[in-house]
């Protein structure tokens, strides 16, 4: 039942730990800073993913924007991820496409893969729970979540609400993102409900100052949530953001009191004197063995 996922590619676990993903709007914001010139002050503020999101141009202007902006990211060593179109991230070079559920009637995430190959990054939107938990059996990478908030950038798309959120931090074993009406004024809502990354469209393209905006996300999250780690939790490859034992059950929801521990960390038992000790780190490997509490 338990098993172990294949170890990732470093460059690609690296890109994955983002925590700032913004996208663009249009080619030119209303204080006449072009799309390239946000998404550059963006980056300076701490976004560390950028997505190239234009829902009306034509293929030839996509691709130009595609290009300037591959331009740009990879100037940053910042992955560049192209919306809806896999055969435009393929020809541009990006680091990966995201997906949202009426992209994958097109395109799945399987053919996205075999298109562009197993260290590209596929996201996928996901707007609730059997949608994540498919996403993730299908090989996504990350998902997607939201709107979190109702949001004019996507009209008439239902807001998920932080118990989504919720839900997420407890079910899903791959990183997910939320996105939809977050700003920095609704921000700490959505970190207190479980998210480590966050993910803006207006909050950063309709700033006249969209590298402070950024900076003011970044110390924002940071006040949160420490980054996860990957880790094998009982066989499975996952992120994990406890840092002990003690809060390793509470993060799996395990209640302590029907069931009774025994916990190997690197294949060495643990003593339940070290459990409330900093010892969870990146690819440690922990087993929670459980019984069930007889009468
Ligand atoms: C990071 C991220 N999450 C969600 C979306 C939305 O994708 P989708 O549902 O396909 O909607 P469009 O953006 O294509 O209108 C996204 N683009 N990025
Ligand atoms: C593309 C998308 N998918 C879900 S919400 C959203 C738009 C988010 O935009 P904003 O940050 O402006 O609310
Ligand atoms: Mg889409």
């Amino acid at each position: 039942m338990f098993q172990q996922q294949e170890q990732m590619d470093v460059n690609k676990k690296s890109a994955l730990q983002f925590s700032l993903y913004a996208i663009t709007s249009g080619s030119s914001n209303m204080y006449g800073q072009s799309m390239v010139d946000v998404m550059e002050q963006a980056i300076l503020g701490g976004a560390d993913i950028v997505q190239l999101r234009n829902k009306a141009g034509s293929r030839a202007e996509i691709m130009e924007q595609a290009e300037q902006l591959r331009r740009l990211t990879k100037r940053y060593q910042v992955p560049f991820i192209m919306n809806d179109d896999v055969s435009i991230a393929k020809e541009v070079g990006a680091d990966g496409v995201h997906l949202g559920q009426d992209d994958l009637l097109q395109t799945s995430v399987y053919e996205a893969r075999n298109i562009l190959g197993d260290n590209a990054i596929i996201g996928v939107s996901t707007h609730h729970l059997d949608q994540a938990l498919a996403a993730q059996h299908a090989g996504a990478d990350y998902i997607g979540a939201g709107p979190v908030f109702a949001t004019p950038t996507k009209p008439g798309r239902a807001a998920v609400s932080t118990s989504y959120i919720q839900q997420l931090a407890q079910r899903v074993t791959i990183p997910f993102v939320a996105i939809g009406g977050i700003s920095l004024d609704n921000a700490s809502e959505v970190l207190l409900a479980g998210a480590y990354r966050l993910c803006a469209v207006r909050a950063i393209t309709d700033s006249a100052e969209p590298r402070a905006v950024c900076e003011q996300f970044r110390s924002l999250m940071q006040q949160y949530r420490l980054p996860p780690k990957w880790m094998i939790c009982n066989g499975v490859r996952r992120e994990i953001y406890a840092v002990t034992i003690e809060q390793l059950i509470d993060e799996l929801t395990i209640s302590e009191k029907q069931k009774h521990f025994v916990v190997e960390l690197n294949k060495e038992i643990l003593p339940r004197s070290r459990w409330s000790e900093p010892l969870l780190t990146e690819e440690a490997s922990v087993e929670l063995i459980t019984f069930v509490g007889g009468g």
